[in-house]
């Protein structure tokens, strides 16, 4: 499966949707932030990424069902009416933008395309399919890693398309991580894509469409323990087990903490040593659109991904992943040194 269309599509609709999120991030106003049930907060940036790719999406492939993590149930009521006209302001804008090098007006831009403020909503919810095992589906994460988002650190917007539960396509875009690990400091902004059978790349937020310009990604097969460490979520890891990991391996350098996709990416090309994920809330499921966009980056940057019992992730059960807990991807070797180390800790009863 060539997956060319798909690939250019869902690059283009993340490319829109990175500039959604850096133009709000930019002109963040008080009141823009609604808190979710689970107390955890949403922005105009992720509604306006979510309408931006949906509007895409279904533009190109309008029988394709969309799992997403936001919907607009909250934004329909008379207390959000200001966030929700900003959010249709921003859609527009970026919808509306002139054409991008590489872009295509069949792909739902245009001066012509502003939407009303119901259509925006309805584009919202069309990411509120349930999953499942057969077909095909894409899933979307609009902004993951929404506080280090807000905090100005990293986020990511993801997409994956999948088909008959096996990820095809990844595309995670990165706007605050710098194109060269070895600058800090230097230009930012990547996109990062990886089809089945197809390798892994990173790009140029800038220029992604130019072929020139991609970078392969190859996880190295082998590491030392001089140069390996634990990529860890800010928030949802338990971190005292990530310790005792490092510390079974003999890893002295430091763990990375930084939010969001952009950990799978800094792994895909080099950085770090494993993926480490074992939520802190035993009772907690994964969301398919955490994980599905990056799975396939590791695994064509020739790296491995299951959970903590060395099982394959599943993306077929619904919006959750329901059979698999804790997350760990690495380099062929170093992942299973890290899950005999992990399955030591669990033994531990850690
Ligand atoms: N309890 C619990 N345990 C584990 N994971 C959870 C939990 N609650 C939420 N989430 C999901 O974590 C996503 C952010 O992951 P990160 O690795 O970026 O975490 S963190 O921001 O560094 O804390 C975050 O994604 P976004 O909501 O897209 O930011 C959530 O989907
Ligand atoms: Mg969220
Ligand atoms: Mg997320
Ligand atoms: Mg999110």
């Amino acid at each position: 499966m060539s997956l060319l269309t798909e690939k250019q599509i869902a690059i283009a609709a993340v490319r829109r949707a990175c500039a959604l999120t850096s133009l709000v991030f930019n002109q963040l106003r008080q009141n823009e932030t609604l808190t979710k049930d689970d107390e955890s907060p949403v922005t105009v940036g992720d509604f306006g990424s979510q309408a931006v790719i949906n509007t895409v999406l279904r533009h190109a492939f309008p029988d394709d069902p969309i799992v997403g993590e936001e919907d607009s149930a909250e934004l329909r009521s008379d207390s959000t009416e200001a966030v929700r006209h900003r959010i249709v302001e921003l859609v527009n804008r970026i919808l509306t933008a002139p054409l991008q090098p590489g872009e295509n007006e069949q792909w739902g831009f245009g001066p012509e395309r502003g939407l009303s403020t119901d259509e925006v909503m309805d584009m919202i919810d069309r990411g509120n399919y349930n999953g499942g095992s057969t077909g095909r589906l894409w899933t979307l994460d609009p902004i993951d890693g929404t506080k280090g988002f807000l905090r100005g650190g990293q986020y990511a917007v993801c997409l994956a398309l999948i088909i008959d539960s096996v990820v095809h396509l990844g595309v995670v875009g990165c706007p605050n991580l710098p194109l060269s690990a070895s600058n800090p400091s230097g230009p930012r902004g990547c996109i990062f894509v990886a089809v089945k059978d197809q390798g892994a790349f990173q790009f140029s937020l800038d220029d992604p469409f130019n072929p020139e310009t991609a970078v392969p990604l190859h996880l190295p097969a082998m590491s030392t323990p001089e140069n390996s460490c634990i990529l860890q979520s800010v928030g949802h890891t338990r971190l005292t087990v990530n310790d005792r990991v490092a510390q079974l391996l003999g890893w002295t350098m430091p763990p990375i903490s930084m939010d969001s996709q952009a950990k799978y990416c800094s792994l895909s090309r080099g950085e770090g040593g494993v993926y480490l994920r074992l939520a802190g809330d035993l009772g907690y499921r994964e969301k398919i659109w955490d994980h599905a966009p990056s799975a396939i980056l590791i695994e064509e940057a020739g790296g491995v991904i299951t959970d903590a019992d060395g099982e394959p992730l599943n993306f077929g059960l619904g919006r959750s992943l329901e059979n698999n807990y804790g997350i760990i991807a690495a380099g062929k070797d170093v992942h299973s040194r890290v899950l005999k180390a992990v399955k030591q800790v669990r033994a531990e009863g850690k």
